[in-house]
């Protein structure tokens, strides 16, 4: 059985305070033994307060990006051994919104994952096809390579630790979301990729979430799906109480 995942993707949202105020109120909902993994990522200047609010609590706190590099002559970057330093566990790799404005392509990503792996950090790395390869039926095939992309060169002992998004980009923020039959193709392919990639056992215990317009009014849908595991949510994770109603639909999720 894997345990539920539902990430909170705050994206460039919330100044510092309101940020420990969401987290510090979030800490009395979210119990020792809950049944859904919880994480919030946020950007990076959250990141040290989240963790601390979050500290020894079940919360797990994720940030939106890192270079590959430990350390060196990158200005503006964020390393994946500062955010270990931290204590964020979860960082999320090749989110649509940074391949499409930031020009990050399948072979960075890869940098990107083996980095977190290195530096004991759980990549959330995101797949999806635009509208028009969906309109031209080359989602699977795309996604496919995506997912070869994003895993090339990662043992199967970190592997099955990692969390892939799937985010239809026609779906992030535009109020519409895949049907819930469609989205669980898409998972399911995800899924047997890693089958082939590596194992049964890898392809078992990945978790893989889906991404795009997730609300609570149709979180319970996606969840009811045999291959999607969780969510990761833009806009519905902004406000406590929905988050809160995110949370608890991945709790009795199955
Ligand atoms: O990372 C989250 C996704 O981009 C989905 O965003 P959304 O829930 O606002 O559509």
């Amino acid at each position: 059985m894997r345990k539920p995942i539902i990430a909170g993707n705050w994206k460039m949202n919330k100044l510092a305070a309101d940020g420990a105020r969401f987290v510090m109120s979030l800490r009395d909902e979210v119990p020792e033994g809950s049944k859904v993994d919880t994480v919030i990522c946020a950007s990076f200047i959250h990141l040290p307060f989240l963790t601390e609010a979050a500290r020894d609590t079940p919360i797990r706190i994720g940030a939106q990006n890192m270079h590959y590099e430990k350390s060196g002559a990158f200005t503006g970057e964020v390393s994946p051994e500062m955010l270990e330093n931290i204590l964020v566990d979860y960082v999320i790799l090749g989110h649509s919104e940074r391949r499409q404005y930031f020009h990050e392509d399948d072979e960075l990503i890869n940098k990107k994952m083996k980095a977190a792996f290195e530096n004991d950090l759980l990549p959330i790395v995101c797949v999806g096809e635009s509208l028009e390869q969906r309109e031209n039926n080359e989602t699977n095939q795309f996604v496919r390579n995506q997912v070869k992309a994003a895993f090339e060169g990662i043992r199967e002992g970190d592997a099955k630790k990692a969390v892939v998004a799937y985010e239809p980009i026609w779906a992030i923020g535009t109020g519409k979301t895949a049907s819930s039959e469609d989205a669980n193709e898409v998972c399911r392919t995800i899924r047997e990729t890693l089958r082939e990639l590596y194992s049964d056992a890898v392809a078992d215990e990945v978790r893989i979430q889906y991404g795009g317009s997730v609300k609570p009014e149709n979180i319970a849908e996606l969840l009811a799906q045999s291959d999607i595991d969780g969510a990761l949510v833009g806009g519905a994770s902004m406000e406590l109480e929905s988050f809160l109603k995110l949370l608890e639909a991945g709790a009795n999720a199955k």
